[in-house]
């Protein structure tokens, strides 16, 4: 298979079965979530935000090529950043606090629902324990991210009073960082699925992902649009609050 024949096959992927196809994300883009789904999609989004620098972490721990590591560190980067500036995770809980969560109840990690600890925890294991080329495909997600960045922060500046440069200021960063790691994660699956069996590996990685993201919104969508389905242990609306 061709390099443009492989990266339409995973850009087809994306095309069905990426998340912004979910249900969760046409009532949050459209302003159909109340004050408290938000709520409930900042506090369990919080886990794949924190759960992202430990998955780089996990990768960077098992490559061996030096050029490599230094591509690949400034994921971490974008999301810890400095003592003083902070990064991505900062960002995040600046949303949290402007939709009246407390951020330190965010940070805890507190009241994130069942479904969505065990996607992002097999994220994580996967980048941990896949071979190197999956590894890489499984971020390739992010191909799909700066679109609906750019829906979200539409969405969000339209329907939403919480919404302002500083509270929107994650997903604004994001469309300047994500080119960047999805170039060069996109060009090293391209050189190194170099047999029809690493091209199905890639595939499915992609695959997976996509699985991890939906995972996450159904859990949403079942605890908190769904009446009465909260999962005990899980965050009830009033808790945690700024
Ligand atoms: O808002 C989103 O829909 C979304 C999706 C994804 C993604 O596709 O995995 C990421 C992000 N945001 C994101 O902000 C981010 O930093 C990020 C890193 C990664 C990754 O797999 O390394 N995905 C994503």
């Amino acid at each position: 298979m061709s390099r443009l024949t492989l990266e339409t096959r995973l850009r087809a992927i994306g095309a069905e079965r990426y998340h912004d196809r979910h249900p969760f994300h046409h009532m949050l883009h459209g302003g159909d979530c109340n004050p408290d789904q938000v709520r409930a999609w900042v506090i369990n989004r919080w886990a794949y935000q924190a759960a992202i620098p430990m998955k780089d972490a996990a990768f960077l721990s098992r490559c061996d090529d030096p050029d490599m590591r230094r591509a690949w560190r400034s994921r971490i980067e974008d999301h810890d950043g400095g003592v003083d500036e902070g990064g991505g995770i900062r960002r995040w809980l600046k949303l949290a606090e402007a939709v009246g969560l407390d951020p330190e109840y965010v940070a805890s990690g507190g009241g994130v629902l069942p479904a969505t600890r065990f996607a992002v925890d097999a994220y994580i294991r996967y980048v941990r324990d896949a071979p190197l080329l999956q590894a890489v495909a499984s971020s390739l997600t992010e191909l799909f991210a700066p679109k609906i960045h750019e829906q979200r922060i539409a969405g969000l500046f339209k329907h939403y009073d919480f919404a302002n440069p500083d509270s929107m200021s994650y997903f604004q960063h994001r469309l300047n960082e994500a080119p960047k790691d999805v170039a060069y994660g996109l060009a090293w699956v391209l050189d190194h699925a170099d047999t029809p069996e690493k091209e199905d590996q890639a595939a499915a990685a992609l695959r997976f992902k996509t699985d991890v993201l939906w995972a996450q919104l159904d859990a949403l969508y079942s605890a908190y649009v769904t009446p009465g389905s909260i999962p005990p242990g899980a965050w009830q609306p009033g808790e945690g609050m700024a």
